[in-house]
């Protein structure tokens, strides 16, 4: 039995490994890939700054926050917050996040920029929308806060100064640094309370002033306020003081304008509503769907509602 002899491979010129053609990752972008412009904005711990790439022209808002003021006001989680929501979230009516990197004194962020601002200086122009011009923006709205919901995304501060819109007009919900993420708790339940924030005064939800808890039925307490702002031009719940403000949402002291139309006085009754679980959008997807059916949105077709032309602002 002769021991066996490994087969010989033919003897032939070795062709070099191939080596796999992974595309290049592209190369981690920085402050002098762009070309920086007009400032957009400022807020208490961030600039917005008009910027263009450099190689392919496009332009975006570049929000930039400054470590040191960050650290000091103890806002690190925020930052981390808004990267990370903004990461999870591809939606037309939500500012998306392209890029962001660093450097010694701040952090940034390449965001949309959507070019017409916020809806805010739009209600003060007009001083209020007409009902159809209402009923779209409101579809828009829902729309994004469907998906964010979905993404298990709470907005918390829905509000007109942070609803853009871009050069269609269309809507782009924007700054997400008080968003909340709802954890998968162990069982695949999300846990539905969030904690420890409160929004802006007029849009806050009663259950956020009482149980310092947010759900997502928080947004559409918002979606409320907003609907009533852009009709009546002011928010439902606005007094001389925030302490007069909470008073009055909690004790939802508030009226409808002459005039207010019926269907959009019908859908705000059924989302200022103190109980949470009793408010109109409640009980997920079914909820949703039950909101989206309300009678406010008969005309507004949701399939196409992203690629249709925003009705003219009269
Ligand atoms: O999460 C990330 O993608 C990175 C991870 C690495 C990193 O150092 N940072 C910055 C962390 C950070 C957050 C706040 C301050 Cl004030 C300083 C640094 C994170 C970061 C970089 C750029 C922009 C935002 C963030 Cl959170």
């Amino acid at each position: 039995q002769t021991t066996p002899t490994t087969p010989t491979t033919p003897t032939r010129p070795q062709r070099p490994p191939l080596t796999p053609t992974i595309s290049s990752p592209a190369r981690k972008k920085g402050v002098k890939d762009f070309e920086f412009g007009r400032l957009l904005g400022e807020g208490s711990y961030s600039t917005v700054v008009a910027a263009r790439d450099r190689v392919t022209q496009r332009e975006y808002a570049i929000k930039i926050l400054d470590k040191k003021h960050i650290i000091k006001e103890k806002k690190v989680k925020y930052v981390n917050i808004e990267k990370n929501t903004l990461n999870k979230m591809t939606h037309p009516g939500i500012v998306r996040l392209y890029y962001t990197f660093q450097d010694k004194d701040s952090l940034y962020f390449v965001l949309d920029h959507a070019k017409n601002g916020e809806l805010l200086n739009f209600i003060k122009k007009l001083s209020s929308f007409d009902l159809r011009c209402t009923q779209f923006y409101a579809a828009q709205i829902l729309s994004a806060i469907e998906y964010m919901h979905n993404q298990g995304v709470i907005h918390r501060d829905l509000k007109p100064e942070n609803l853009l819109l871009d050069e269609k007009m269309h809507i782009k919900v924007t700054d997400f640094g008080t968003a909340k993420i709802l954890e998968q708790n162990s069982d695949g339940k999300e846990d539905d309370r969030a904690n420890s924030f409160v929004g802006t005064a007029e849009y806050v939800s009663p259950e956020l002033l009482k149980e310092k808890a947010a759900c997502k039925s928080s947004d559409f307490w918002a979606l409320g306020c907003i609907v009533y702002q852009l009709i009546a031009g002011r928010p439902p719940f606005k007094g001389p003081n925030e302490y007069i403000t909470f008073q009055k949402i909690v004790g939802l002291e508030y009226t409808f304008p002459e005039g207010f139309p019926a269907v959009a006085r019908d859908l705000v009754e059924k989302l200022l509503v103190i109980d949470p679980s009793k408010r109109l959008g409640a009980g997920g997807q079914a909820g949703v769907d039950r909101l989206k059916n309300h009678k406010f949105f008969d005309d507004i077709k949701w399939d196409t509602l992203w690629q249709q032309p925003a009705p003219k602002l009269l």
